[in-house]
């Protein structure tokens, strides 16, 4: 038997699965399985924890889409594995070593996380798109902005809330002949100089009602069009995060909540495989 933590960020919900004292037989096909909601427990992202590798890490964490393909960053889950390892160890400060870089997560209180999110890429080989071309300007119809924050990343400034249905233009876009690695999906409306909303279309998982490296590259994809100060809050359906690009070294810091739902156990065995 596999036990497993069900953790949400703003409804951005996870299957969290401890590797670090043994394996589990997670292919992605499997994943895929399991993260139906129908047929397999339910959840947006797969995340898995192994014994970090990296200086200055204390886990390391793999962040799988609801298809079984993988991602470098995930704002949400890194809030949560970041609430559950300080319940872990006692320490307000943890380290996530992730398939892009090591974060620093900062515990404010029990359920409520800072997360460095590092510097975003801004470079097309970054994101990365599939030839030489603006990030800031992409020439697709709506004129999003793209960037990378350890996943790829494009945003749509809308100029009336929910004027577009993610939905509907969400998995074409996801799919754009731009984008090699596909990309996370924003429609951002920003409604003053510190506030915006924001739907999500996620590569790999579709609509979900919150993305926590959506909201980081919401904010800098708009703050690098000179919409909104380097501080702003993000309302997604699910809730708000409070992001800021720090202007000292270029981080990105996310802050909100991380909630556990409830723990349970499956066998991979009844999963294909
Ligand atoms: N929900 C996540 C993002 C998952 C990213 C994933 N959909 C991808 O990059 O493929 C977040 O809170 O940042």
């Amino acid at each position: 038997m596999t036990g497993f933590l069900k953790m949400h960020g703003l409804g951005n919900d996870f299957v969290v699965v401890d590797e670090r004292a043994h394996r589990h037989d997670l292919t992605p096909a499997r994943i895929a399985a399991l993260c139906d909601r129908h047929q397999g427990i339910g959840c947006d992202q797969f995340v898995t924890l192994r014994p970090a590798c990296a200086e200055g890490a204390d886990v390391f964490v793999r962040f799988f889409n609801a298809d079984g393909s993988e991602s470098g960053a995930c704002g949400n889950a890194s809030r949560c594995v970041a609430d559950l390892l300080a319940r872990e160890t006692g320490q307000k400060h943890v380290g996530l070593q992730t398939r892009a870089s090591v974060l620093h997560a900062t515990v404010v209180r029990p359920g409520l996380v800072t997360v460095d999110m590092g510097a975003p890429a801004m470079g097309w080989t970054d994101v990365p798109l599939a030839e030489e071309r603006d990030t800031l300007h992409l020439p697709i119809a709506g004129d999003p902005a793209a960037v990378s924050m350890g996943n790829p990343h494009a945003t749509f400034f809308l100029p009336a809330p929910d004027s577009v249905d993610p939905s509907v233009a969400g998995p074409g876009l996801e799919h754009h002949a731009l984008f090699p690695e596909r990309a996370n999906i924003g429609f951002a409306h920003v409604t003053s100089r510190d506030a915006m909303r924001l739907r999500v279309w996620e590569r790999g998982s579709g609509l979900t009602l919150a993305c926590g490296s959506g909201a980081c590259a919401a904010v800098v994809n708009a703050v690098r069009r000179g919409l909104v100060e380097r501080t702003c809050t993000v309302t997604m359906d699910g809730g708000e995060l409070c992001i800021t690009w720090r202007e000292s070294d270029g981080h990105v810091l996310m802050t909100g909540p991380a909630t556990t739902s409830f723990q349970g156990t499956f066998s991979p065995e009844d999963y294909p495989r």
